[in-house]
Order: C-alpha cells, then sequence, then structure tokens
C-alpha cells in the first residue's frame, strides 16, 4: 500500500484535500426528510397525475445533491436514494475549499469558475454564511520545517497564530479569488432546500441495478434497490462517488477508484485568535524523507480542519467502514502542532479523526453525462480533488441535460463519458 500527503502544490495547481463527522456546533439544524416508501416509487412514468419528468439521483454526496436541487428547482419530480446518510462520505469530510481559477490551463477551467460564481450566487440564495460557513478567505503557501526551533526571520506577513518553524510563506490566493464552505452543511443544506422547497424525497437504501425497457430502444425506466424495492424512473442519474464502479453498468465502461484522504478537526482553546487564512503547506519532517503537502482550513465557527495522508485502497461497501489509518491521523496531529502552538494537544481538543475517498477516474478528469447506448442514463462522478467545488456547476448542468437535452450553463463536452467507450474501440 502507496501512503503519502496528498499533493496538493498551488504552483502546480493538481491538488487535492480533505473533513469531519458529527459536526459539534452545527451552523443550522439540518433536518431531512427520508421515507421508506415514497408516492413515486410504485408508479411506472406516464401513469398517476403527476405528469412532471420523474428522475431518480443515486447518491447523496455533492454532486447527486447539487443535481437533485437543480432538477427540483426546475420542476422535475427528483428522488434522491443513498444507502447510508447524506453527505456521509466525501461530501461530508472534504476541506470545503473553493478556489476561482486553480484549475485554469486544464479540462476543468471554465467548471471550475463556473461554479466558483454559483457558489457565490447559492450562499445569497440560502444564506451561506450562516446556514453551512461560506466565506471568501485569504490563502497561503507555507513551507514548515521540522528540523527547525522558530520560524525564519525572511517570512513575513504571517497570521499570528502560525507560529511554528515557517521558512517561507507566500501569499496564493484572495478574498476574491478563495473561498470556504463547511461541506457537509452546505451538501445537506441544498437536499433539505430540494425537499422542502422543491418537493425532492430522500430514500435510503441500496442501488442494485438499473432497469432499462427493451421496448422502448432501451431506454432507463427504473432503479432497483438491494431490497427489491423498484423506483420508476423517466431518467437516472448516477451519482456514487468512489463505489461508482461497483454497478457493473459503470466498470464496463469506465474504471472509477477510490483514494483514501485523512482528516482531523480540532477546536483551539481560544478560537477567536485564528483568523480566515487557508494554508497549503509544504512540510518538510525533522528525519528528512519526502516533504507532505497538508492543507489547513480554519472555519468560521472557529474550528481549525487539517488534511492530508492519501494511500490507495479498497472502498469498503459500507461508507461507515471508513476507518481512518492511526498512523495518518498521528502525523497530521503532528503537523497542526508544528504549525501553532494554539492547534498542540493539550492546547486543542480534537474533536474529529476521519478518512475518506476520493472518486478518481484513470485520465483524472471527471465523468458527466449521458451513458452511450443507455437512453436516459445519467452519471456524473469522478470530481477527485475537487468536487465540493464543482458540485453546483455540475449539477445546474447535469440538470439541463437531463431536462432539456442541452446545457447552457457549462459545457459538459470535455466530462463525456463517450470519451472511453471511443477509447477502447481504437
Ligand atoms: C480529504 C478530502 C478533502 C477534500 N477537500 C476538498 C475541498 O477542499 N474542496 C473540494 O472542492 N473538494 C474536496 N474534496 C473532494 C470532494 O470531497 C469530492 O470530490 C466530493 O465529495 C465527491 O462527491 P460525490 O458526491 O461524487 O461522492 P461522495 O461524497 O462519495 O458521495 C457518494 C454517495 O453515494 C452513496 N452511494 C454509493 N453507492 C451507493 C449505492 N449503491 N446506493 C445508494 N447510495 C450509494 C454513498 O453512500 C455516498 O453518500 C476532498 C476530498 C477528500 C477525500
Amino acid at each position: 500500500m502507496e501512503t503519502k500527503l496528498i499533493s496538493s502544490s498551488p504552483l502546480t495547481k493538481t491538488k487535492l484535500r480533505h473533513f469531519l463527522s458529527p459536526y459539534s456546533k452545527p451552523l443550522i439544524a439540518t433536518s431531512i426528510r427520508c421515507s421508506l416508501s415514497t408516492p413515486n416509487m410504485s408508479k411506472p412514468p406516464g401513469t398517476g397525475d403527476d405528469r412532471r419528468l420523474k428522475v431518480v439521483v443515486c447518491g447523496g454526496g455533492v454532486i447527486g445533491v447539487c443535481t437533485a436541487y437543480f432538477l427540483a428547482k426546475n420542476g422535475a419530480s427528483v428522488t434522491v436514494v443513498e444507502q447510508s446518510s447524506v453527505a456521509c462520505a466525501a461530501s461530508g469530510k472534504a476541506g470545503g475549499f473553493l478556489a476561482l481559477d486553480w484549475c485554469d490551463g486544464g479540462p476543468l477551467s471554465s467548471l471550475a469558475r463556473t461554479s466558483f460564481n454559483l457558489h457565490r450566487s447559492l450562499s445569497d440564495e440560502l444564506d451561506g454564511p450562516s446556514s453551512y460557513g461560506y466565506r471568501p478567505l485569504d490563502t497561503l503557501s507555507v513551507a514548515i520545517d521540522e528540523s527547525h526551533s522558530k520560524p525564519s526571520s525572511n517570512v513575513k506577513n504571517l497570521p499570528s497564530w502560525v507560529d511554528g518553524p515557517a521558512q517561507k510563506s507566500k501569499p496564493i490566493g484572495t478574498a476574491q479569488t478563495t473561498a470556504q464552505v463547511h461541506p457537509q452543511l452546505f451538501t445537506r443544506c441544498l437536499m433539505t432546500n430540494a425537499v422542502e422547497k422543491y418537493g425532492a424525497e430522500v430514500v435510503i437504501g441500496r442501488v442494485d441495478e438499473v432497469g432499462f425497457d427493451e421496448k422502448d430502444e432501451g431506454r432507463v425506466d427504473s432503479v432497483v434497490l438491494n431490497d427489491g424495492r423498484v423506483l420508476y424512473a423517466d431518467s437516472v442519474v448516477l451519482a456514487l462517488g468512489p463505489w461508482s464502479s461497483k454497478l457493473a453498468l459503470v466498470s464496463s465502461l469506465f474504471r472509477v477508484y477510490g483514494l483514501k484522504a485523512h482528516s482531523i478537526v480540532l477546536e483551539p482553546k481560544e478560537p477567536d485568535l485564528i483568523s480566515p487564512h487557508a494554508l497549503f503547506l509544504t512540510y518538510y519532517p525533522a528525519h528528512g524523507g519526502r516533504p507532505m503537502d497538508p492543507e489547513v482550513y480554519p472555519r468560521p465557527t472557529g474550528e481549525v480542519y487539517i488534511c492530508g495522508m492519501s494511500s490507495t485502497e479498497e472502498v469498503p461497501d459500507d461508507p461507515e467502514q471508513v476507518t481512518p489509518n492511526p498512523e495518518s491521523i498521528k502525523i497530521l496531529k503532528q503537523v497542526a502542532g508544528n504549525v501553532s502552538t494554539h492547534l498542540k494537544e493539550g492546547e486543542a481538543q480534537v474533536t474529529a479523526e476521519q478518512a475518506c475517498f476520493l472518486p478518481s477516474t484513470d485520465d483524472g478528469v471527471p465523468v458527466i453525462g449521458e451513458l452511450p447506448g443507455m437512453k436516459g442514463c445519467f452519471v456524473a462522478t469522478g470530481h477527485s480533488c475537487w468536487g465540493i467545488l464543482n458540485g453546483p456547476a455540475t449539477g445546474a448542468a447535469l440538470a439541463e441535460l437531463v431536462i432539456a437535452g442541452k446545457t447552457s450553463i457549462a459545457d459538459l463536452s470535455p466530462f463525456s463519458p463517450a470519451r472511453f467507450v471511443l477509447k477502447s474501440k481504437r
């Protein structure tokens, strides 16, 4: 098993990152109506009084929930099927860092810019600052060297709480270009709004299969759960994150694998001393070896989230079975204490030690669109380290594609699943 700190160098713009579990100080009470049987489960499409497009969204992570939100807002009848709880996996345990232009120059550039701006408008619409901790913030790249006992005298303008042995520092984002959300609260807030304002429903259950109507040119017509329940649908969206390849339907076309990453959440004794600065570290361990790239995100609640330490591991079937590796957590705590005396053990309480999986594809690009040869069956996965950033634009564009057959908000062609099919035919 290969283990490394997540490689997140903002200079190369290949970022990766992380987050927590039950939030000790929720910014909002998030009640999500979860029904075990829903009215549109028993009726095939086109029957009954409800003539709205029926869409079943599989997966209650940020990608599924953003898609459900925009589908429901635009008039579709939406059911989200989630096997555990909404935002139980990476979408609840991520860092929640957002950047306008860090994906520039690559296939994600336009999607990321659109999504960064969409986050801002969603925050206006849903009272992001108090609902889910949305805030613009400054971002710094900081080199910390454990073998030094104090900061270099050359390092200027570090926030006062960053009092560890920093040897270099430079600004890499401003409040105009970088921001943050609390990812679990963001995802749950969107789900709650989709349910309460636009009539979406959440079903807790495990998707086993997608059904197709052979008489209707093989068009999708249902989703089958592992307990035998059948949800009829005009369209199906598969947003299963790193579990996508567990559906044969997906793995027959392309691979999605999981990269496991770790995070801790700390509650410093004097949270008011921690200013809103995200830190992207280059961290040199005292014993030598490769530098590591942990990330540090203070949150508006006074908590500080730190992530890093990734490894390729098999994704367990049940998200509740994803447990952190003790050695990785130990290293993150050591990093915390070397960034700030306020984050040392004894000075700050550790409120979460956790791990989750980045959904990754073989070409490193998300897969978003209709599956070739499977009418009405859409996929959205492989967002790797930028799923919280790109959730809104992915969801808004996919909702357009499902409802109208084309997109105006964002160009999804770079993400088409057809690229894998075409490659395998060459
Ligand atoms: C440590 C870490 C830090 C990160 N930090 C950031 C960050 O700062 N900014 C950023 O933009 N991105 C960040 N990311 C990336 C981001 O978290 C992911 O890209 C994003 O959460 C993926 O969302 P998803 O909905 O595709 O997958 P997930 O969040 O994994 O959700 C998939 C959901 O599908 C459900 N599911 C799976 N199979 C089934 C089934 N058969 N039936 C029913 N339900 C099923 C799962 O239970 C799960 O809830 C980070 C990731 C990690 C790991």
